[in-house]
């Protein structure tokens, strides 16, 4: 693992990994705060990267799908996704795969969707950017989707606004905006940490549901302190031990 990083990772090389993260080294502002990072996540598994806060678990994340803000960098390593080094890529190569093959579900649900658009054209325009012009197709699969991910009524989800739905029916809409492409890794980045407890187990059930059902990899990110009754997140001993 890495030399001053936090983050525990738990799982062995896989043999065909959909992403792996070779040595990874990634700076703000000329500041490394990933130090050598190695991971693989193989297709259908779930991995859980797991760390203090500040470790660099989101800036990871955001490596891995083109979305480190713009004072962050790659300085050095490899992320290969289904084989293919995209690290050093420019954020809008990422705009082809973002989606179809590696999406992201966010930490808060309250603030990831535009407020001004509806909660279907926000997910039709996934469709969309990928080539799709099928309207009325588009229309009931995104419909099916919003009935998939649990919400009732999706022709009315459809038509709302994302101020008209809570905190946990905000997340399940996140969920099918990332799995809307049927991607084959799906990043969860904290995706229950802005929800009541209540809600926590569904969204958790409902995401291991749908990578179970759709074959994709789910790569977690977790604070430390927030994983220790998590053995379903699948805690590296080392961590369970710190804890
Ligand atoms: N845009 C940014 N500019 C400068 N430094 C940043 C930026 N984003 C994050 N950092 C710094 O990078 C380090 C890693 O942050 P990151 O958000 O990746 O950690 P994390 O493990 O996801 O933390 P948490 O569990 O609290 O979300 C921290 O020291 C943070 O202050």
């Amino acid at each position: 693992m890495s030399r001053a990083s936090t983050i525990s990772i738990q799982n062995a090389r896989a043999a065909m990994p959909v992403l792996r993260i070779s040595d990874l080294v990634v700076s703000y502002d000329g500041m490394p705060v990933v130090h050598g990072v190695d991971l693989d996540v193989g297709a259908g598994e779930v991995v859980a990267l797991v760390g203090e806060s500040g470790s660099g678990k989101t800036t990871t994340a955001q490596s891995v799908i083109g979305l480190l803000p713009g004072n962050g960098r790659v300085e050095s390593g490899r992320i290969e996704l289904n084989g293919e080094d995209v690290s050093r890529w420019p954020d809008r190569r990422f705009d082809a795969i973002r989606c179809s093959v590696v999406s992201l579900i966010p930490q808060d649900p309250g603030t990831s969707l535009n407020p001004v658009r509806s909660i279907g054209s926000q997910i039709s325009e996934i469709f969309r950017l990928h080539g799709r012009r099928d309207r009325k197709g588009i229309r009931a699969e995104v419909i099916a989707l919003l009935d998939h991910v649990g919400l009732s009524r999706p022709e009315l989800r459809y038509r709302q606004y994302p101020h008209e739905l809570s905190g946990g029916m905000r997340q399940r809409v996140l969920i099918a905006v990332a799995l809307a492409l049927k991607p084959a890794l799906v990043i969860a980045d904290e995706p229950t940490s802005a929800l009541d407890v209540t809600v926590q187990k569904r969204i958790l059930d409902l995401i291991d549901e749908l990578r179970a059902e759709y074959g994709t990899s789910v790569d977690y990110t977790r604070q430390l302190i927030d994983a220790i009754p998590g053995q379903r997140f699948g805690i590296a001993p080392q961590a369970r031990n710190r804890a």
